[in-house]
């Protein structure tokens, strides 16, 4: 590993399941005070590499935080340092959206501890920096998808975890949420200096928002590095198979598919990058 000062470094995971290989000895670096964007195909291992570092999957390799290895997975230690947000995570009880919010503060609790006003204060920025103040008493199950999803996304905030690993967390929400979501969670990396590490499928959100990608396809990484060089890459038109468009509107940029690629097309791909 190079360079990493601190943060969250992976070394080598891998991840099998039922004899088949779904991460393969991925080695990657998410700095604290920045947002690092896992992007690629689906099925590529995103989601899976995901749940590893998490502790939910059983892993090969090592993931240290600041240098140290983490604590023992399931362990409250463990859910102190590291937040997870998983992929169209929903809840089924008619808890109100604030008890939901609150069970974020679990880790920090001793047994049969209720919450002081530290933790009630963690709740209601959480609640507000996701705009879900004004239906926090509502039952969860009463809220729209979209603003289930800012609840569950609250709840990890609460936690003030050293790392929030949050996997596709706007996939619900409407653009401005959308921005909003993705606003807050650079404000958690760079003010907080969390080592911020999100899975996203639309290029745009993911150019604007992360200072590094890191490009998946088929369990392993293909190239990662500052956002414009991974997007800029050979390797982006050839994992997608389809041919992007990339500017900018009023300076931001915008990654657009444009037309699928053929099995020929992607082959030629990195060589007419390389030309
Ligand atoms: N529990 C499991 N058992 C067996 N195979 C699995 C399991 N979970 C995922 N897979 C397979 O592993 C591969 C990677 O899945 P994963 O969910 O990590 O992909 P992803 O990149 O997050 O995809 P998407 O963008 O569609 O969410 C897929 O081929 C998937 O079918």
């Amino acid at each position: 590993m190079t360079g990493l000062v601190t943060g969250l470094a992976i070394e080598d995971v891998g991840v099998r399941i039922g004899g088949r290989t779904l991460v393969d000895g991925v080695t990657l670096e998410a700095p604290r005070g920045a947002v690092t964007g896992v992007i690629g195909p689906n099925g590529a291992g995103k989601s899976t590499l995901l749940r590893a570092i998490a502790g939910v999957l059983p892993h090969a390799g090592r993931v240290t935080l600041d240098g140290a290895p983490l604590p023992r997975p399931g362990s409250r230690a463990r859910a102190r340092l590291i937040g997870f947000l998983p992929q169209g995570q929903d809840v089924h009880w008619p808890v109100t959206a604030r008890r939901a919010v609150e069970l974020g503060r679990l880790p920090h609790l001793g047994p049969w501890q209720s919450l002081a006003r530290a933790d009630v204060a963690a709740v209601e920025a959480a609640l507000a920096k996701t705009d879900s103040t004004r239906f926090a008493d509502r039952p969860v199950t009463a809220l729209s998808g979209g603003e289930r999803a800012r609840v569950l996304l609250a709840r990890v905030l609460a936690a003030h975890t050293a790392v929030i690993l949050a996997d596709e967390p706007v996939a619900a929400l409407d653009p401005g949420h959308q921005l909003a979501v993705m606003e807050m969670l650079c404000d958690e990396a760079r003010a907080e200096h969390r080592a911020v590490v999100v899975v996203l499928h639309d290029l745009s959100l993911a150019a604007r928002a992360c200072e590094r990608l890191v490009l998946m396809d088929q369990g392993r990484v293909v190239t990662a590095g500052p956002a414009e060089a991974v997007l800029a890459s050979p390797w982006l038109d050839r994992v997608y198979a389809v041919r992007f468009g990339q500017g900018r509107v009023q300076a931001v940029p915008v990654v657009t598919p444009v037309r699928r690629l053929d099995v020929e097309e992607c082959r030629r791909e990195p060589q007419r990058h390389a030309s």
